[in-house]
Formats: C-alpha cells, sequence, structure tokens
C-alpha cells in the first residue's frame, strides 16, 4: 500500500526544502524526496561553497594585493587548497544538520533516493510508492557540457568543487555568472586562469558598465581574458595536460579545464511521461503564474521551471507562496517575478537590477530616459598600488525619473544592492533616493548623490 501524504515535495534544494517546510508548518502532511545531498545545489555545490571560496580568494588578495601598503609585511608560505576546503565542507556539514533539525522541528519525513512519477499522483522510490494530493518538482539542474570531441576530458562546476588540489594552470570555458566567478576565484588563489568567453565580453548582457569595467578589472589584476574562443576540440596530452583547440586556430594548453556554459533542467529522466505535465523543447516545465504546471495537483519551482529567473531566492519564495496558497489559506498567492536583485561574486562583486541602459531606451524611447553614473576608487584599495575602479550607474524613466536600472561594480557592491532593491521594488525615483542622506564614507553613498 502506497503511503500517502497531502504534500510531496521532488527534490530538496532551494525550491522543495522552503516549499515542504512551509507547508508542514500550515499543518500539511509533508514527505521530501532527496537522490543526493539536502540543500540541493545551492548548498552543496553552488552558492554556498562558491561564496567561500569567493571569500578565500579575498583574503588571499587583502594579503597579496593591499596588506603591504597598508603596513603589513606579510610573507605567505604556502596556501593550503586542501585546508579550505575541508573547512568549507564542514560548514556544509553544519548546513545539512540545520536542515534535518528543521525538517524534524516542522514533522516534515525525508526519503533519500531517486524519485519518479508513476502517475499524476504517485512517485516511486526505492521501490517504495508514495502518493499525495499536491506535488511540486524542484528538481533543479545539471551543468552543460558541449558537444565537441575531447569534452569529457573537462570537468564543470560540480567537478570544480570535488577538487581535492589546486589546478596550476586552468581555463574557464563561458561567460556567464559561474565562468566569471569560479575563474576569479582561481586567479586570487594563485591559478594561472584562463577565461574563455564566445563574444567580446563575459557577462554582455549586462549593463555595459558593468562589462566595460569587469573586462579592465581582468586586465589589471585578473585572469587573462581570452574573446571570440570557441573550443573546437579538447586533446588529452601525454603527461596528462588538456590542449584546448580554438575555432580560431590559437590553442592553449592547461591542467584542468571547466565548462562553464550553461545549465539543464533536470526532467528528463522523472517519469514525467507518466503525467500530464508538459515541458518546452529544452525540457523546462511550463507553468502558470502561480505554479501550476498542465497537470493538476502537479506543480514546479526553481530552476526547472520555464521562463524563471535561476537564483536560490527565486526558488525559495515561488516554494513558500505556492506553499501558502496550497495550505495557508491564501489562494491569490504568487510570485512576483519582476525586479529581481542579483549579485555576480566577481573581482571586483557586480550588483544589478531592472533594466540595463539598451533595455530602457528601448522600453522607454531615448529622450524618455536619464542616466546617472558615477566612477571612483574604493576606499578600500585607493591607499594602494593595486587601485580598483567603483563604477555605478542609475537608469532613470519618464518624467519623474523613476529608477528602473541600478548597476554597480565595485568593493562591497554585493552587500549594498539589497537595500536599494527595496526602494526600486516601491517604486522610488531619483528624487526620493537623492532625499536620504548619505552614509560616509562609503561606496553606496554615490548611489544617492549622483548628479
Ligand atoms: C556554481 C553555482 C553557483 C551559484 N551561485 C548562486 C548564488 O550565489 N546565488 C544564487 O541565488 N544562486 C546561485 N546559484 C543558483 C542556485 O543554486 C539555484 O538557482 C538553486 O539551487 C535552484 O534551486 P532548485 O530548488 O530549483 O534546485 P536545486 O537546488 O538544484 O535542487 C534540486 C534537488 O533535486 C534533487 N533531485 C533531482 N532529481 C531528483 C529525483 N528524481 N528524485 C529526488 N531528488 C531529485 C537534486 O539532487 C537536488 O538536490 C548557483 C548555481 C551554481 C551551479
Ligand atoms: N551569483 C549568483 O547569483 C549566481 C552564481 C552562479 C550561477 N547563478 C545562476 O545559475 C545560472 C547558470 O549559470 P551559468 O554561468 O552556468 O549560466 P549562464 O546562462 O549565466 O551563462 C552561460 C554562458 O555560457 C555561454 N555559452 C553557452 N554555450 C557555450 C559554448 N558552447 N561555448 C562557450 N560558451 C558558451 C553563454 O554565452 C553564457 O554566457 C545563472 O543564470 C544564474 O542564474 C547565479
Amino acid at each position: 500500500m502506497a503511503q500517502h501524504f497531502d504534500y510531496i515535495a521532488l527534490g530538496a534544494g532551494s525550491g522543495g526544502i522552503a516549499s515542504a517546510n512551509r507547508a508542514a508548518m500550515r499543518g500539511a502532511k509533508v514527505l521530501v524526496i532527496e537522490a543526493q545531498h539536502v540543500g540541493g545545489t545551492c548548498v552543496n555545490v553552488g552558492c554556498v561553497p562558491k561564496k567561500v571560496m569567493w571569500y578565500g580568494a579575498h583574503i588571499a588578495e587583502a594579503m597579496h594585493l593591499y596588506a603591504k601598503d597598508y603596513g603589513f609585511d606579510v610573507t605567505v608560505n604556502n596556501f593550503n587548497w586542501n585546508t579550505l576546503v575541508d573547512s568549507r565542507e564542514a560548514y556544509i556539514g553544519r548546513i545539512h544538520d540545520a536542515y534535518g533539525r528543521g525538517f524534524a522541528n516542522n514533522k516534515v519525513t525525508l526519503v533519500n533516493g531517486y524519485g519518479k512519477f508513476v502517475n499524476g499522483n504517485t512517485i516511486e522510490v526505492n521501490g517504495e510508492q508514495y502518493t499525495a494530493d499536491h506535488i511540486l518538482i524542484a528538481t533543479g539542474g545539471a551543468p552543460t557540457i558541449p558537444n565537441i570531441p575531447g569534452a569529457e576530458y573537462g570537468i564543470d562546476s560540480n567537478g570544480f568543487f570535488a577538487l581535492r588540489e589546486q589546478p596550476k594552470r586552468v581555463a574557464v570555458v563561458g561567460a556567464g555568472y559561474i565562468a566569471v566567478e569560479l575563474a576569479g576565484v582561481l586567479h586570487a588563489l594563485g591559478s594561472e586562469t584562463h577565461l574563455l568567453v564566445r563574444k567580446h565580453a563575459p557577462l554582455r548582457n549586462f549593463d555595459p558598465i558593468l562589462v566595460d569595467a569587469l573586462v579592465e578589472a581582468m586586465a589589471t589584476d585578473g585572469p587573462t581574458l581570452h574573446t571570440h574562443s570557441i573550443p573546437k576540440q579538447v586533446v588529452k596530452n601525454a603527461d596528462g595536460s588538456l590542449t584546448l583547440e580554438l575555432e580560431n586556430g590559437n590553442s592553449l594548453e592547461v591542467d584542468t579545464l571547466i565548462w562553464a556554459i550553461g545549465r539543464s533542467p533536470a526532467t528528463g529522466n522523472i517519469g514525467l511521461e507518466n503525467t500530464d505535465v508538459q515541458l518546452d523543447e529544452k525540457g523546462y516545465v511550463i507553468t502558470d503564474e502561480q505554479q501550476n504546471t498542465t497537470a493538476k495537483g502537479i506543480y514546479c519551482v526553481g530552476d526547472i521551471m520555464k521562463g524563471g529567473v535561476e537564483l536560490t531566492p527565486v526558488a525559495v519564495k515561488a516554494g513558500r507562496l505556492l506553499s501558502e496558497r496550497l495550505f495557508g489559506n491564501m489562494p491569490d498567492a504568487k510570485m512576483d517575478y519582476s525586479l529581481i536583485p542579483t549579485v555576480v561574486f566577481s573581482h571586483p562583486a557586480i550588483g544589478t537590477m531592472g533594466l540595463t541602459e539598451p533595455e530602457a531606451v528601448e522600453q522607454y524611447g531615448e529622450d524618455k530616459v536619464k542616466v546617472y553614473t558615477s566612477t571612483f576608487t574604493s576606499m578600500y584599495t585607493a591607499v594602494t598600488a593595486h587601485r580598483q575602479a567603483c563604477k555605478m550607474k542609475l537608469v532613470c524613466a519618464g518624467d519623474d525619473e523613476v529608477v528602473v536600472g541600478i548597476h554597480g561594480i565595485g568593493f562591497g557592491m554585493d552587500e549594498i544592492l539589497q537595500g536599494f532593491g527595496v526602494a526600486m521594488k516601491m517604486g522610488a525615483t531619483k528624487a526620493q533616493f537623492d532625499a536620504v542622506v548619505a552614509i560616509h564614507p562609503t561606496g553606496a553613498e554615490e548611489f544617492v548623490t549622483m548628479r
């Protein structure tokens, strides 16, 4: 006999955990099924280990680039990659424990195993069947590997987090968040790092002020950027090194190759053919604005959702709102996918929300868009030989100059954006930004003093 639950979450990542706990808090009998580690991509091979490595890179930069001019005579005898990895994994272990306590407190049942739909209200895992009135699919995604000869000699972001030895020479292929973040970390920690992008720059869909400043920062103190560089073939050499052959005729020899060319949704092997859930041509789940799939009683949040935004807080919020709708007496609850702030943990960090300048011009017309910018040297680096630029931009639209885009790159930008996000979400105008007294001396004050 199948065990029956009010709610099953397939996948205990950002979306599944948040939704399951909220449903249980609202009185539902909940089952979570997880094939690997609780916490999903974010906790195990995403945001969390990435941010730890980024902090490690910060410490390296402080010692190598800045300490001397602050008067410290620092001699670094050794950097032990494994110590950093051990500290990181121990921290992740403590997060796993916290999730376990959360599930226990909320009386959520966890089953470890790979779940598959048997029909629209039944999931089978480890040979057992479980039924529910409501089922959430939150299975996340996996890194994409290109279809070229020798691609298998490369690793992906999961492989990066599994590295127990620091690569001496490394190539990172891709131009998105992951490529930029991993290349920045590897470079700062001392690997000879090459970042290969297909077009003229990384993060090319971000506001041009960010792209230009990032490229400038990379040229000064960052990984070697190879533009217009498309891998054609990877050859493994007798000494174990890899030669990356490019379509433009160039080649590059490295010890480790990391593919960071995007991710694909994990929907291909979960028995969706036994349900009425429809996928788009790339395998993303089609939903309406309340996370309903095309199958009654089956919902979806997170990275597998068509038209979604692949960020942890998005999966978490959508998951919680769905549970409020299903079990919390909030029939109209739905996620607002507009104006989502995001940070790239590059060197220096990027924070961005809303429209880029080109997008605003296209949407409102050139004469309705006014742009304010600020360029300065972060005070943290200004007293050193490694001066690092901060660049900020406000994109305003209409006669009221509503702030429709906020973009910044520079020291502290990762922590600055959240508060301005509140103002933007409330529809703040440039005049309202200016009405706030600045906090001095900070980088954030530039956003309220731009002329
Ligand atoms: C390197 C990297 C860095 C990132 N950094 C950030 C960041 O700094 N900030 C940010 O906001 N976002 C970041 N992200 C994105 C973020 O991790 C994802 O958006 C988020 O994890 C998506 O949550 P999810 O619930 O959709 O899926 P996931 O977190 O991927 O969880 C899905 C879970 O489902 C499980 N699963 C899959 N199929 C089955 C099955 N059949 N049965 C049982 N379990 C199954 C998987 O094992 C997994 O645990 C990063 C991603 C990566 C890869
Ligand atoms: N700081 C953060 O919040 C953070 C960090 C990491 C990831 N994420 C999330 O995870 C998602 C996935 O990140 P990602 O970096 O894998 O994907 P992405 O979509 O951001 O970037 C993929 C990049 O690879 C390039 N590319 C695609 N195919 C290629 C090929 N064959 N050869 C060379 N380049 C190719 C694309 O042009 C694109 O620039 C992001 O969109 C983001 O939402 C967020």
